[in-house]
């Protein structure tokens, strides 16, 4: 296992911001932690990483208990903070040069050029990291990340603020790290977690509220409901439709188009909904289920209140 959290609890002050979290995350695998402002996300970051101590409960990283091991562990995690600080008045080989010999790399220079050629710097190094544009920033920080070929790397929203294409390029980057390291990553981004991550862990005021390989995310979500999209051919008797049994809602969207819902218990209403449809000499041009998007899943699991 590479990240095993377990029974995390921190309070800044009276503020408790994480309660009780636990999760593991096993070698190789790219995990999306979700959670909206204020959620806990850089708090559990900042713990897994060694930069915050938990005020209860224990964190392990590669099998070793952060308390004991803070400096060893570091050395194992590449952390990508929040607000990536950076020297602005270094040049970028110089900055990662510093970064190489704080870890006292054996060959530093070959590694360096190796991380400027795989986070795609090579066209901004030798200019100052004051002068480089924000993704490039970003790619500086993601290189010192992984400067000591960490099995971990910890990502705290990388992407946020960056242009499309630089978004498109960076997640490209990650996709391609996260196929031989462990990779946790925050992110508001709904579409970043679909694009990059196998497993999506959701935190909301200080608690785990989910946590699934993202494909089963929705149904797991949404288990007592389900929704089946159909066009017929005309407008129906919804009256008539509804009395079918297993069929508990019908809203109509557009000239011929309905929403049907039915518990979501296994049994597939859409051969009673084609029965009806025969026996009332309407025809069928379409139906399917519809599929929550991740945006329903998170809005639901955490919006204010719940
Ligand atoms: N140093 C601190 N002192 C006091 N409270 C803090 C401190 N750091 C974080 N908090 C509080 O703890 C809670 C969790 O904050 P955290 O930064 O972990 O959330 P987050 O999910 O990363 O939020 P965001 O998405 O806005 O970055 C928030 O209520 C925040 O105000």
């Amino acid at each position: 296992m590479s990240i095993q959290v377990k029974q995390v609890t921190k309070t800044y002050g009276i503020q408790k911001a994480l309660n009780e979290v636990s999760f593991n995350i096993p070698s190789g695998e790219v995990v999306g932690f979700l959670g909206p402002n204020g959620a806990g996300k850089s708090t559990m970051m900042k713990i897994i990483t060694g930069y915050l101590p938990p005020s209860a409960g224990e964190v392990e990283v590669c099998g070793m208990n952060i308390a004991d091991n803070t400096l060893d562990i570091r050395r194992k995690i590449g952390y990508l903070p929040e607000h990536n600080p950076l020297y602005s008045d270094m040049y970028v080989s110089e900055y990662l040069s510093m970064v190489a010999g704080i870890y006292h790399l054996p060959k530093p220079d070959a590694r360096i050029r190796e991380m400027i050629g795989l986070t795609g710097l090579t066209p901004e190094k030798h200019k100052k990291i004051g002068a480089l544009s924000k993704g490039y920033r970003q790619r500086v920080g993601l290189a010192q990340a992984l400067l000591p070929d960490p099995k971990v790397l910890i990502l705290d929203e990388p992407t946020t603020g960056l242009d499309p294409n630089q978004i498109v390029d960076v997640r490209e980057l990650i996709r391609n790290i996260g196929r031989e390291k462990t990779v946790m990553l925050s992110t508001h981004i709904m579409q970043e977690v679909q694009a990059i991550c196998q497993r999506v862990i959701i935190i909301n005021k200080g608690e785990i509220v989910a946590d699934n390989r993202s494909e089963q995310l929705s149904a797991s979500t949404f288990q007592n409901e389900e929704i089946i999209n159909v066009e017929f051919d005309a407008p129906i008797c919804t009256e008539s439709l509804s009395l079918q049994s297993g069929i508990t809602g019908i809203s109509q969207h557009g000239a011929a188009h309905y929403k049907i819902t039915a518990p979501g218990d296994g049994n597939d209403i859409r051969p009673v909904i084609f029965k009806w449809a025969v026996e009332n000499q309407r025809v069928i041009l379409e139906m399917n289920r519809e599929s929550r998007s991740l945006e329903e899943v998170f809005h639901a699991l955490t919006r204010s209140g719940s």
